[in-house]
């Protein structure tokens, strides 16, 4: 048994020699029974690194662990639901099931995927060619759950699910994961979504992770600062945006030790932390304690 769930050093993948790499060195750690939202701009290299982790892609260099393995050796215990939510158009929903029962035979769970089928009222003679974009990923997500895998790898899973479905599935998954255990990486770009489900945060930008870590320990790690100062007076502290604002200026910074009274400070939300890297792809990335690459991996 392993308390890693994925773990990566300098993690790099480029699509062909002369294309810039969707990931360049790239180093976390990811603990198991954690719930994990995998953030970042279009292009970031999100469905990259999630292909990796399912072993679908391999990496041009740096090493990558799944369940305390390689991912290739990893994949019976992990189920992936990719972004296009492939599978196979002339199959019915009741034969897509029936597959996934026996691709999964002893431990494969037939109520909790025929309850999420049903759940969309999925016609079970229904081809999956005759489904429309929501039930497939409904289907999708009814064999990732079926599966009953230790780590889920979901690919903007919910994009294009109508609210209620997205909120019910939502909150089956949270269910699932947080009875059996599951570790769950879900890229998204809904914000709110994940600030429910997650507790933790990895943001990717142009290849590279930003940030890392525990959301808690992540959002406690900056604060949002108003005052009538300048940025120069907060150079004790990691200035990752400031802006001129009607009450002079607001900064996200990271601290470092206690921020000078003059200025007003509160803790930012998930969001404003988010929106503050992403406008600020240059400030230095933050991968908290206990979440960078062992020894063992980084080696
Ligand atoms: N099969 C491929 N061949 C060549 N380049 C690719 C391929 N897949 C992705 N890329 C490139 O790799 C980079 C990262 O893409 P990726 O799909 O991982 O981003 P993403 O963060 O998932 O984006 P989005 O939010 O738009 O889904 C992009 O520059 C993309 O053009």
């Amino acid at each position: 048994m392993t308390d890693t769930a994925i773990e990566a050093a300098d993690l790099t993948l480029a699509y062909g020699r002369r294309r810039e790499p969707a990931l360049r060195g790239c180093s976390f750690r990811l603990a198991t029974g954690r719930v994990c939202a995998l953030v970042g701009p279009n292009g970031a290299g999100k469905s990259t690194l999630l292909a990796l982790a399912a072993g679908l892609l391999r990496p041009t260099s740096g090493r990558l662990a799944v369940l305390g393995t390689t991912p290739a050796a990893a994949r019976p215990r992990v189920a992936y639901v990719a972004q296009d939510k492939p599978l196979h158009p002339g199959l019915s929903v009741a034969e897509t099931l029936r597959l996934g029962a026996e691709l999964n035979a002893g431990s494969w769970d037939a109520a909790l995927a025929a309850q999420v089928a049903a759940d969309g009222e999925l016609d079970p003679g229904a081809r999956v060619r005759s489904l429309s974009g929501g039930q497939r990923t409904r289907l999708a997500l009814a064999l990732a759950l079926g599966k009953r895998a230790e780590l889920l790898l979901l690919d903007e899973p919910m994009a294009d699910l109508d609210p209620l479905a997205r909120n019910r599935l939502m909150g089956t998954l949270m269910a699932e994961a947080a009875e059996h255990g599951t570790t769950v990486v879900m890229s998204s770009h809904i914000i709110g979504e994940l600030a429910d489900a997650c507790d933790h945060l990895l943001l990717v930008s142009g290849g590279r992770v930003r940030l890392g870590g525990g959301i808690d320990d992540l959002v406690h790690a900056h604060a949002l600062v108003t005052g009538t100062g300048r940025v120069a007076d907060l150079a004790r502290h990691t200035v990752v945006e400031s802006r001129a604002t009607g009450r002079g200026l607001t900064a996200l910074i990271r601290t470092d030790g206690p921020v000078d009274p003059a200025w007003d400070v509160e803790e930012p939300s998930l969001e404003e932390l988010l929106l503050a890297h992403l406008r600020a792809p240059d400030a230095p990335a933050l991968i908290t304690p206990g979440t960078t690459p062992t020894r063992a991996v980084a080696a």
